[in-house]
């Protein structure tokens, strides 16, 4: 997975699937959104692959404390699950909780053992830092995991460029990573960043379940990318 780019319809929801399935390449199940994540996946028999993500609270989601590395190790048993998403902060042991570093880790290892691919992910929720900033940071997380995945907030054009630059040079310097900036200003990086390289777009099958701020909706995304790589909007 992740050779080529991998379009996630995000949801909390994986009953969404059948929707999705026109225009996505995975379902991006949020754990830390979902209500009875676990019920979910016992009843999950669509056909995308599932990258799983139980954003913890100290990185913009909703899943509190290590037992959040418990679902996470019973969703990767399963057969639809193909990629799980680690924060590199608790990879990298960047968090105060030095259990954060071993949970991760072993996640990681079990990941690995059951041939599902790492998401190693970064999110700066305040501001988009100097591209050669933005450039070690997917250097770190991309050695981390199999993709390394970084999410900024833009709030001005200039953010975007600096992202797409750095998403250019990461990929040149032979690094897996996927890329895209929140909010208006940076919107467009969805669809731009997989010219340079960027092997992951985000985006909900209806605009008002949104993950993230400024995601394009699901079909939206879908056309831009491919109409960018093929030189055809589909309409
Ligand atoms: O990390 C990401 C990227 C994201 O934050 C976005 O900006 O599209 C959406 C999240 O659901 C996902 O886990």
């Amino acid at each position: 997975m992740f050779e080529e780019f991998v379009l996630a319809a995000s949801t909390a929801d994986l009953s969404e699937e059948p929707a999705a399935r026109d225009h996505a390449d995975a379902v991006e199940f949020r754990l830390d959104l979902a209500t009875d994540p676990l019920a979910q996946l016992d009843a999950y028999e669509g056909d995308l692959p599932l990258l799983v993500t139980n954003r913890a609270s100290w990185e913009g989601g909703e899943a509190g404390g290590l037992g959040r590395y418990d679902a996470l190790s019973d969703a990767i048993g399963r057969d639809a699950v193909a990629a799980v998403d680690v924060e590199l902060a608790a990879l990298r042991g960047a968090h105060p909780d030095p259990a954060e570093e071993s949970h991760a880790a072993a996640l990681r290892d079990a990941a690995r053992e059951a041939g599902v691919a790492v998401v190693a992910s970064v999110h700066d929720f305040e501001s988009t830092p100097e591209p050669a900033a933005l450039v070690d940071l997917l250097a770190d997380a991309a050695s981390e995991g199999d993709v390394g995945k970084l999410a900024t907030t833009a709030t001005a054009p200039g953010d975007a460029l600096a992202m797409i630059e750095a998403t250019h040079e990461a990929t040149a310097a032979g690094h897996r990573v996927a890329t895209m900036c929140m909010c208006e200003p940076g919107r467009h990086t969805r669809a731009v960043t997989p010219v340079y390289g960027s092997k992951i777009g985000y985006a909900p099958v209806h605009p008002a379940n949104a993950t993230a701020p400024g995601q394009y909706p699901l079909a939206t995304l879908r056309n831009l990318v491919d109409g960018l790589r093929d030189g055809e909007t589909g309409e």
